[in-house]
């Protein structure tokens, strides 16, 4: 059974009235700065960093602060409940963890994959699994348990690996297929570009590569043999430059929900539904890809309503639970972070994981309840004022 997050605040309450405090940050800004100070300065300014001078990644968080969530009294909101239906799946609340390449070197063990993956089986927060991960993902989706995990991918040019990744996911029990398409090729990476410091171009994360029949087939040594090679051949078959020609043969890769990450224009949205997703997912990569200058959550709304009725899923610049609230409140269907429990792998392995989705669950939970909504479906619009 996962834990009920729902008890965590009065953990919390109780063990701080009793002066027990757990040596783990309370706050974002901690958190970044602790995860700064263990994780190596490459792999930190890797996670940390963004695109050119990392405007949008800076409006991602501030556009939060616009937005106020407007209190509402004598509503006697003592139980509230943040359950979210998912493609016929009931999750514990609407969080859950955003694919990250390189979560395997962030745990102090090296394999971040393994913890992350562990510690959504301790809270029903689901995880979304990067293609680049340390382990393969049939490890990473034994650790589940009981919570639904789903399978991010990032489509090679060659359709026959694509379709071999799709299917190992469909066998290894992960419930839906994400698509990022903003990553196809990496952007304007300035902390990155400056140091040559890209993880799978040293041979990082590729596991899911290296244990893939296609892949092995088209090498002529084996990764084991010659993991320089693999890493080259990897380069050149990462990114494939997709059209919306191409949506009928994603769609037709699998029968498991499929979700398009990346999706912030209402037209895009819209041309999504008609090509038979199942979510769209609203992202702008938290800031990594195009220093565009616009923040994610101030295109939710546009693309909620274009999707007319499929879930969005969205992430980028969710630092808090008050955060989770203001996304739901504007439409979001579910919301992901990914440096805040990337921060929490660095320090603590799962259970810094777990702390920080206990955390960010305790805070979105206790926010309803001084507010007075007692469950998502009264976050519309409407308890929002635009604030700046
Ligand atoms: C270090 C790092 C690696 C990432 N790797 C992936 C990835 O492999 N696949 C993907 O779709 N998104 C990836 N993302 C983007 C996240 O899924 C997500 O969109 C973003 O982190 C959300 O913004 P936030 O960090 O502000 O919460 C990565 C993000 C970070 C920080
Ligand atoms: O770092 C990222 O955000 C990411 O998703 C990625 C993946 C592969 C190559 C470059 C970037």
């Amino acid at each position: 059974m996962t834990e009920a997050f729902g008890s965590y605040q009065y953990e919390v309450y109780f063990n701080a009235l009793r002066g027990v405090v757990p040596d783990l940050p309370m706050t974002y800004s901690e958190l970044a700065a602790r995860a700064e100070s263990v994780l190596p300065p490459s792999l930190w300014s890797y996670v940390a960093g963004g695109a050119g001078d990392e405007y949008t990644q800076r409006a991602n968080v501030r556009a939060f602060e616009r937005w106020g969530l407007i209190p509402r009294m004598l509503v006697g909101a003592t139980e509230r409940d943040l359950s979210v239906e998912l493609f016929g799946m009931t999750l514990p609340s609407p969080l859950f963890m955003a694919p990250v390449g390189v979560l395997g070197l962030c745990s102090q063990d090296g394999h971040g994959d393994l913890a992350t993956a562990r510690a959504a089986a301790r809270t029903g927060v689901p995880m979304v699994a990067s293609t680049l991960s340390v382990d393969p993902m049939e490890a990473v989706a034994a650790e589940f348990g009981q919570t639904p995990g789903f399978f991010q991918l990032y489509t090679p040019t060659d359709r026959e690996l694509a379709a071999s990744l799709v299917e190992r996911a469909e066998k290894a029990g992960f419930k839906a297929i994400v698509v990022t398409l903003d990553t196809w090729i990496p952007g304007w990476r300035p902390r990155d570009l400056s140091t040559g410091n890209f993880p799978q171009l040293r041979g990082h994360c590729l596991a899911n590569y290296t244990s893939d029949p296609v892949f092995r087939a088209g090498l002529e040594r084996t990764p084991e043999e010659d993991m320089q090679a693999a890493t080259l051949r990897w380069a050149q078959l990462f990114g494939n430059p997709l059209t919306w020609n191409d949506l009928p043969w994603l769609r037709s890769l699998t029968r498991l929900p499929l979700i398009l990450k990346g999706i912030c224009h209402p037209d895009d949205a819209r041309r999504a539904k008609d090509g038979g997703v199942d979510a769209i997912y609203c992202s702008n990569h938290g800031g990594r890809q195009a220093n565009g200058g616009l923040a994610a959550l101030d295109v939710l709304a546009g693309v909620v309503e274009a999707a007319d009725g499929l879930p969005v899923l969205f992430d980028s610049g969710v630092r808090s639970g008050v955060d989770i609230v203001k996304a739901i409140a504007l439409g979001a269907t579910a919301v992901g972070v990914g440096r805040p429990y990337t921060y929490g792998l660095a320090l603590g392995g799962t259970e810094g994981v777990v702390h920080v989705l206990r955390w960010l669950l305790a805070e979105a939970d206790l926010t309803m309840a001084v507010d007075g909504y007692p469950s998502l479906a009264d976050l519309t619009p409407g308890t929002l004022r635009r604030a700046a």
